[in-house]
């Protein structure tokens, strides 16, 4: 049987019926819809009033009638409901479109709630029974594995197929002739199968219970799955007269909030396809769209949309809107199957935030940063207010693109292409996310191979609670494609989920409940032990052993909690100030190894306190037990709820044991994690200390050397004056008689030596010499005295201090201290050292009192080589 015996066809496949390239009527759309969009253009929200209170007991019943709803309706508050602030507008002068800058939307100013839906926002067709069912259900729906259904398109053919409400066999006269002999690939059951059911029966079934599971907190998504042209796009879109399973979603979710008027609703659109392996943001317009490809962020579960418009929504209206601008840009072509094929996977993503109505802000006295809406990838979101929480949940309805066989138009082959890769894929990721599931196992999931299983990623990996549709072609001519859809069905029917609801908890609204809970835990303590206290004794001698021992664990497991509670407090108030947002509740934590020393002290003390305080309780439930054991016994044999005293004492005894072991544990936590600290601490400080020690020890090491040096410098500073002196001696002029003239002076015939008989390293030396008190200026022709010395006095690296009055003198100075020269002679240049005979010659003739420097320093270096004794002496000149 041909495939196109049912669905209507072109005549000639490449004389498609529209134009033949993918359409995309965004602007068209847009511009008949303008007159529309200019009424609701005015985007400013009005700051909201309070909603005026309903009369309690109006709404007594979850599920309440919806006709003649206006009743419930305040008529001040719909006037004032916010508008969608979506909407794009036309710059008229331009004639282009504008777009909206929707991730700058108040979100508070855009809340939903009961008071402010309008009677056409809400579905008037969903069955009240099923309804009713699921409202109070929605907890508990669907939330182990997937709901699968079936849905077969109507054909005027024979069908191939034979059918219950949840089962489907291939017909038996079929199975020889294609070879699905095997029961496995041409008998299955699944949760649901319709034939010629209507759209609205279908969204009650598969879709009601995950909208109201999103509507409740829990992410939800619902797809449907099959071959070109097996009824996808009518299943979620639907008709105007058969509306699909995404508007009846969006009118189901209105009239969710109107039966929900305790909580405020945050509701966000986006519309996006994957076509070609490039995701589309369907509401951007399309050169915008084109330019900035939406990218997949993210890691692992954890993954965002970017730059995704996400557009609030505040009636059925703007939503109606928000999909026809999307459905107006998605790729359809006509295909040798459909007229209109889907050429691309498309998602429709609500994202409902929502929160208890009239939050009084903090009483904590903080106040929560950003009340009115913090800055996210996808726009403003809703904010814990006070001790009201948030909850998130993000409903995503999918049409995805039909798998198909290549067609007869190039483009349309390689869109195929890109459609059958990707269903592949997610037929890949279904099937080991199944067999994972079966066996228990962990096997790599190719979530990356695709964009579509990249992006359902959250959803697969059992964040969320999933509904699939599978669409099969009924005719004979399909058998190969719907037996493969059908086991695709049977595959994902095993992935396991286990979908939470996400819920963002203020941190002041975390402590506050803190709070309160130790109140009433105090409260409670002190009414027990109040109770207790007047006749503590003869009371106690009432109660039976086990009643005391229930009592004293009552109150340990009050005193306990309490405990817990409180360091919760402050484990919330430290995330609380580190990070400054929101943040969830943290699990008590049994002894945190990280807390300073002092906190560990104070822990180990309330656990003491508690020991002893416990310790106080076993004895006196001992002494009770003691003093009751006759009572006890006789009342035994007619009372058989009471213990037997060995077995009350017996069972006191372990009680006893269990207590002072538990506390014996947690002290030993307690102290081992105070020790540690004291001793990490300790051992600091005993480091630090012993860095110091070192870094002085090597100072003085260094200082060591440097003495020993100059020491050795010293000397042989010594022994070369020595010879020097000695050197002098010899030559006769030990006298200092200066000779006339520069050339009678003696040249030194060999450089001195040293009494070894090494010689000094010769090493020139220019001088200029400079009197002390000299006040004639010296000659300019005056030739500067020159000597060919030994280098005795090497110059110092260390830049020493200036004389006062000569900036040009240095001090010859050791590191140690002042040299020999300035010991005896204060600053003394290199020039100070000049014995030409020239300059010596000159200084005989100076006047008395003006006694040369040359002098004072030959006789000084006599005085000192030689061993000491009077100037007078040992040196003739001085
Ligand atoms: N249950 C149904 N009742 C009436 N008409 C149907 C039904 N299912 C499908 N059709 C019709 O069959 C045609 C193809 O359906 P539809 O476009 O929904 O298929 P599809 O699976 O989305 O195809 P594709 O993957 O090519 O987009 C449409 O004209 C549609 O109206």
């Amino acid at each position: 049987m041909s495939s196109s015996s049912s669905i209507p066809k072109t005549t000639t496949p490449f004389t498609p019926k529209r134009p033949l390239s993918v359409q995309s009527n965004n602007n068209s759309l847009l511009a008949s819809t303008h007159k529309r969009y200019k009424s609701t253009i005015s985007v400013e929200s009005k700051p909201r009033g309070v909603a005026t209170p309903k009369p309690k007991g109006e709404l007594t019943h979850l599920v309440t009638p919806l006709k003649n709803e206006t009743a419930f309706r305040p008529k001040s508050r719909l006037a004032e409901r916010p508008k969608t602030p979506s909407t794009p507008k036309l710059d008229e002068d331009n004639d282009k479109w504008m777009e909206r800058d929707v991730s700058k939307v108040d979100v508070e100013g855009a809340l939903v709630d009961a008071s402010c839906i309008d009677v056409g926002d809400v579905s008037a067709e969903v069955d009240e029974t099923s309804l009713r069912s699921i409202s109070g259900n929605a907890e508990i729906q669907a939330d182990d594995k997937v709901l699968v259904s079936v849905r077969l398109r109507p054909s005027n053919a024979q069908p191939a197929w034979s059918t219950t409400s949840s089962a489907i066999k291939l017909d038996a006269s079929l199975t020889r002739n294609t070879g699905s002999s095997s029961n496995s690939t041409s008998s299955f059951e699944f949760d649901s199968i319709f034939t010629s059911q209507t759209n609205k029966h279908i969204y009650t079934t598969v879709a009601l219970p995950h909208v109201h599971s999103a509507m409740s907190g829990f992410n939800a998504v619902v797809f449907a799955y099959g071959q070109t042209a097996s009824g996808k796009t009518h299943t979620l879109s639907g008709t105007p007269e058969d509306p699909g399973i995404i508007p009846r979603a969006m009118k189901d979710v209105f009239a969710f909030i109107r039966r929900n008027d305790e909580r405020e609703y945050l509701l966000r659109c986006s519309y996006l396809e994957i076509y070609n392996e490039n995701i589309i943001d369907l509401l951007a317009t399309p050169a915008t769209a084109a330019s900035n490809p939406v990218q997949i962020q993210g890691t692992g579960d954890k993954i965002t949309l970017a730059p995704l418009r996400e557009e609030v929504v505040t009636s059925f209206k703007g939503v109606k809107e928000v999909l026809k601008r999307g459905e107006g840009n998605r790729r359809t072509a006509c295909t040798d199957w459909n007229d209109r094929s889907s050429r691309s996977h498309s998602v429709f993503r609500l994202v409902i935030e929502s929160r208890e109505r009239g939050g009084m802000g903090s009483t904590s006295g903080r106040t929560t940063p950003g009340l009115s809406g913090r800055m996210t990838p996808g726009g403003s979101r809703l904010q814990a207010k006070g001790d009201k929480s948030v909850q998130t949940s993000v409903l995503s309805l999918i049409d995805l693109a039909g798998s198909e066989k290549a067609t007869s138009d190039k483009d349309r082959t390689r869109e195929g292409k890109y459609i059958n890769t990707s269903l592949l894929t997610l037929g890949t990721v279904i099937g080991t996310l199944s067999e994972n599931a079966a066996k228990n196992k962990t096997d790599h999931v190719p979530y990356r191979n695709s964009k579509l299983t990249r992006m359902l990623q959250p959803s697969l990996s059992g964040d969320a609670r999933i509904s699939v549709i599978c669409t099969i072609n009924p005719d004979g001519g399909a058998i190969t494609e719907s037996t493969s859809t059908l086991l695709f069905a049977r595959r994902i029917k095993g992935v396991a989920i286990h979908a939470k609801k996400k819920e963002i908890v203020d941190t002041d609204a975390l402590i506050e409940r803190y709070r309160k809970e130790i109140e009433d835990l105090k409260t409670r303590l002190a009414e027990r032990e109040t109770a207790d206290a007047p006749q503590a004794a003869g009371k106690r001698r009432r109660l039976s052993v086990q009643e005391q021992i229930d009592e004293t664990k009552a109150m340990r497991d009050l005193n306990a909690r309490i405990q817990q509670l409180t360091k919760l407090i402050l484990t919330s108030q430290t995330v609380s100030e580190e990070t400054g947002s929101l943040s969830r509740p943290s699990s008590p934590v049994k002894v945190d190894f990280d807390m300073e020393p002092y906190q560990l002290q104070q822990e180990l003390l309330a656990a003491r306190y508690q020991l002893e305080s416990q310790a106080n309780q076993i004895l006196s439930l001992e002494a009770a037990l003691i003093g009751q054991q006759p009572g006890v016994a006789e009342s035994e044999s007619s009372s058989s709820d009471l213990f037997s005293p060995s077995q009350s004492s017996s069972s006191l005894l372990a009680e006893k044991d269990a207590l002072i072991a538990e506390q014996a544990k947690k002290i030993k936590e307690l102290e081992s994690g105070s020790a540690m600290h004291e001793l990490q601490k300790q051992l600091d400080e005993e480091t630090k200390k012993r860095e110091e020690k070192e870094r002085w020890s090597k100072e003085l090491e260094r200082a060591l050397d440097k003495e020993k040096k100059s020491r050795a410098q010293l000397e042989e500073e010594r022994r070369a004056l020595a010879s020097f002196v000695s050197m002098f001696d010899s030559l006769g002029l030990g006298g200092l008689s200066a000779p006339s003239s520069p050339a009678a002076s003696p040249a030194p015939a060999a450089p001195p030596t040293t009494s070894e008989g090494n010689r000094f390293p010769k090493t020139k030396l220019s001088l200029s010499i400079q009197e002390e008190d000299d006040e004639a200026e010296p000659s300019p022709r005056a030739k500067p005295p020159t000597l060919v010395l030994p280098t005795i006095l090497e110059p110092q690296a260390v830049p020493l201090p200036r004389s006062p009055t000569s900036p040009t003198r240095s001090i010859l100075d050791t590191e140690t201290g002042p040299s020999l020269l300035d010991e005896e002679w204060g600053y003394v240049d290199h020039g100070d050292i000049s014995f030409e005979a020239e300059s010596l010659s000159a200084a005989s003739k100076r006047p008395f009192g003006k006694k040369p420097i040359v002098e004072k320093f030959a006789a000084g270096m006599k005085r000192r080589v030689l061993g000491g004794g009077s100037s007078k002496e040992n040196l003739p000149l001085a």
